[in-house]
């Protein structure tokens, strides 16, 4: 058997993913505090990659990892060529434009929204026929709605519970995600029989 190559996202959905692969029989070797940014299944069929969620879809693309998992809003945020395998039903979350408000603040000039999600937050208003102006942070973005650095802003809700502590309120949802096994092409078709034998395991 061909050992598969794995890139997970560090942070919330590596701890998910790990619980989903030992839940179905998949141990792994792997210390919670350690910095190495490899590891394998005890077994060692699995060698897993630590990057950044954002990350994941360029390692799996450029040859870097046979397989990746990655939320469905990173991918559909940074369209990259790779085959969308399987929903592993984790990392579940929405992406909604959310404000201090629940319908649209009138304002005098375009609309500021403040996201992470630039690409689908421009195909979004373009749809709805509305041209705004994007500010682009890189984390909390919350706070941005908060303090009026923008009228509103488009990232995840999960249970509602950062919005809800912040005074904010969905205005509109614009997409479900949730965690899916990705592959690179090429891995798709050379190291098929252990893919299959992946996904089987895992469904
Ligand atoms: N609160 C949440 N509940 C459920 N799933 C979430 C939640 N936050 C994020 N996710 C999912 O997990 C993925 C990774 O999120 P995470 O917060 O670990 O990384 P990030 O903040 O996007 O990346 P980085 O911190 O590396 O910039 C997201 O793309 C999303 O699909
Ligand atoms: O609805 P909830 O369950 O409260 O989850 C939603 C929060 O989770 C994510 O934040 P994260 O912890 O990844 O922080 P960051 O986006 O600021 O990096 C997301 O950006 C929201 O802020």
């Amino acid at each position: 058997m061909k050992q598969l190559t794995i890139a997970l996202a560090k942070g919330r959905l590596m701890d998910e993913t790990i619980k989903l692969f030992n839940s179905k029989g998949i141990a792994i070797d792997y210390e919670e505090n350690s910095r190495k940014l490899i590891f394998e299944s005890k077994d060692g069929t699995l060698k897993f990659l630590i990057v950044r969620a954002q990350d994941v879809a360029t390692y799996v693309e450029g040859n870097g990892a046979d397989l990746g998992v990655a939320g469905l809003d990173v991918l559909t945020e940074n369209k990259k060529d790779v085959f969308e395998l399987m929903d592993l039903n984790i990392g579940k979350c929405t992406v909604v434009v959310a404000g201090k408000t629940r319908n649209y603040p009138d304002t005098p000039t375009q609309l500021k929204v403040a996201t992470k999600f630039v690409n689908i937050t421009d195909e979004f208003f373009a749809k709805k026929g509305m041209t705004i102006e994007i500010i682009k942070l890189y984390g909390s973005i919350e706070l941005a709605g908060v303090i009026g650095l923008a009228d509103c802003i488009v990232d995840i809700v999960s249970t509602g519970q950062t919005l809800k502590e912040n005074g904010l309120y969905i205005i509109e949802k614009i997409t479900e995600s949730s965690a899916f096994l990705v592959a690179n092409h090429v891995s798709y078709y050379t190291k098929n029989e252990e893919i299959t034998k992946l996904i089987e395991l895992l469904k």
